[in-house]
């Protein structure tokens, strides 16, 4: 399969600090990726070279085969930065409009209104436009060339729940057409209800990546709990068969093992005084605090 991006060694260096440290990637054309990190991780710094809006201080960057600079390619891809700039005299329709003009073959204007929601705002000036409809402008903007790829910074942030249901609605449709989809966020729940792999960054380096489901198994959060009688003690769960540890709270117990169900039934078979059983599989967001220290961090 074609990659969409790479990035091979790719380091980016401030003053005093490493932003992105040595980092190669390779993102499929077709897949849906999640950028996933704590504050000041490198990731904005990794979506901006990409884009051609810094330059990597080592290393290669490639876009849809080509240089993020190049113009060809720049018509195939579509981003949704945090920050969206608009021209103070120009209405939402006319903005729209103008960045359809800068594409080959853009998105009807009135599509472009109905994927952002934005119909009933059409004749209002950008700038008179909430943090939410602004963050739906940008989208709008962002779809204008009907992109190829598209980069979603942090692309909630400020919407209602309306408008992120409809956002994400537009967004898989979008992505069911074999497009590439590349998002950072901070709201694990959406990465984890729509990315297809995971690629966690920390102090410029990729410290994960896999799908969802193997970064959840790779931080070793899978266990089973149960109530336990008095007469059941640790070393008693330690000796059972794919028990890799056993904590204790109060008469609650989670023993971890990978393998749940294997847990399960030597659990059952054991004839320990145990009762209220559950399985868990660990969130993406138990794998995170796993990954990158504190849940706050990410
Ligand atoms: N223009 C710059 N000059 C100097 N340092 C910078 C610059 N841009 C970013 N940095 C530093 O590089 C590091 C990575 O920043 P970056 O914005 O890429 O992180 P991030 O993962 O996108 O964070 P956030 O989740 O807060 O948006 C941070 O320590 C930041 O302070």
């Amino acid at each position: 399969m074609k990659h969409a991006i790479e990035l091979e060694h790719v380091t980016k260096q401030y003053r005093e600090k490493k932003a992105v440290d040595d980092m190669t990637l390779y993102i499929e054309q077709g897949s849906i990726v999640a950028l996933l990190g704590p504050n000041g991780a490198g990731k904005s710094t990794t979506v901006n070279m990409v884009l051609g809006l810094t330059s990597p201080t080592a290393g290669t960057v490639r876009l849809m085969g080509g240089s993020p600079r190049d113009r060809a390619v720049r018509n195939r891809i579509g981003a949704m930065l945090q920050e969206v700039s608009v021209i103070d005299s120009l209405k939402v329709e006319e903005t729209i409009n103008l960045f359809r003009s800068y594409y080959t073959n853009p998105l009807s204007t009135g599509e472009l209104l109905r994927i952002s929601g934005l119909e009933d705002e059409r004749g209002k000036y950008a700038t008179s436009l909430s943090g939410g409809q602004m963050r739906r402008l940008g989208f709008a903007l962002a779809m204008a060339g009907d992109p190829e790829l598209i980069f979603l910074d942090e692309p909630t942030v400020g919407m209602d729940v309306t408008s992120r249901q409809l956002f994400w609605r537009t967004i898989r449709s979008f992505a069911g057409s074999g497009r590439t989809i590349i998002l950072t966020t901070h709201y694990l729940e959406e990465a984890d209800s729509i990315a297809d792999r995971v690629v966690v960054v920390n102090q410029g380096k990729i410290i994960a990546d896999g799908t969802l489901d193997e970064i959840k198994e790779s931080a070793g959060n899978r266990h089973v709990s149960f109530t336990a009688g008095s007469n059941v003690k640790t070393h008693q769960l330690l000796d059972l068969p794919g028990v890799a540890d056993v904590q204790w709270a109060g008469h609650r117990v989670k023993v971890y093992g990978s393998d749940t169900d294997g847990l399960l039934y030597a659990l059952i078979r054991s004839d320990l005084d145990i009762h209220d059983i559950e399985t868990h599989k660990g969130g993406l967001e138990d794998a995170f605090q796993s990954l990158v220290g504190s849940p706050e961090a990410v």
